[in-house]
């Protein structure tokens, strides 16, 4: 099964309109792919958040149309990072969409961890609050978003919905960028999945983006890993590596669950 992650530079420079073509023009060359995964917010800018509201979108709009159609086009599994939603009820999220290869729409995830600590998103935006995992012929994915990636109950959350490998679109800072690396490998080896994730290039918002994407084996290995640049990174996964992980080495059978609080 192989995968192409769009490492793609999002600079302040670009139109929203012209970027959205560009990148379903990537999208489309990766035919050979089973499965293309697109970074957080990449249509605004993760980090321009004066223009979260102007271009907000309803869940089937622009970015949905032209998702859709690139998708059905290239004939691939698109997880189409995320774009920021307006829900018609008023408050804007930080939503995900996952294309099959017909082009239909088969998850929709609202990021949960808002990042910003009550600036920027966490202010501007309303929390996600369901796990989203979805099935595909090789691998079942499960979804998170960027600053998600902290937070290890959640993909646990995920495991015990049959996921098989994680795919986190971000907008990570590069001066965090150690983190992003050590997050992605741990997330990967606590939970013996795959682990995509795949961060944009290039400064919005003021903000110097780590780029290098990575891809973590259910071993913690490091399959591929992009520069700072835009690229497209490629890597072929074995659908059955993270049950032969599991079963090999089976110490997700340990975990003791509902252990109590210590005693004062
Ligand atoms: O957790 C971090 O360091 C970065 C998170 C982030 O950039 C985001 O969620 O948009």
């Amino acid at each position: 099964m192989r995968a192409s992650l769009l490492q793609i530079d999002v600079n302040d420079d670009e139109s929203v309109n012209s970027r959205r073509e560009r990148v379903a023009s990537l999208v489309r060359a990766q035919q050979d792919s089973d499965l293309v995964v697109l970074p957080e917010l990449w249509p605004t800018g993760a980090w321009a958040y004066e223009g979260f509201a102007e271009e907000a979108e309803p869940l089937e709009g622009p970015t949905y149309e032209v998702m859709a159609k690139a998708a059905r086009d290239a004939g691939v599994w698109l997880h189409a990072g995320s774009f920021v939603e307006r829900d018609p009820e008023g408050p804007l999220f930080n939503t995900s969409l996952v294309f099959s290869p017909e082009g239909e729409l088969a998850a929709v995830y609202r990021k949960i961890h808002r990042f910003g600590f009550d600036e920027g998103e966490a202010a501007l935006m309303a929390a996600g609050g369901e796990l989203v995992s979805v099935r595909t012929p090789g691998l079942c994915l499960g979804l998170a978003t960027c600053y998600d990636l902290r937070f290890p109950e959640l993909f646990r959350g995920l495991l015990d919905a049959g996921a098989t490998a994680f795919v986190i679109p971000a907008g990570w800072p590069a001066k965090r960028r150690g983190h992003w690396t050590l997050l992605a490998r741990a997330r990967a080896v606590e939970n013996q999945a795959y682990v995509l994730a795949c961060g944009t290039a290039g400064t919005h918002g003021g903000v110097e983006q780590a780029g290098h994407s990575i891809v973590v084996d259910p071993w913690g290995e490091v399959l591929a890993e992009a520069g700072p640049g835009e690229e497209v990174l490629v890597v072929e996964l074995e659908p059955g590596r993270p049950e032969a992980t599991r079963e090999q080495f089976p110490a997700l059978k340990d975990r003791l669950l509902g252990l109590a609080a210590p005693r004062r």
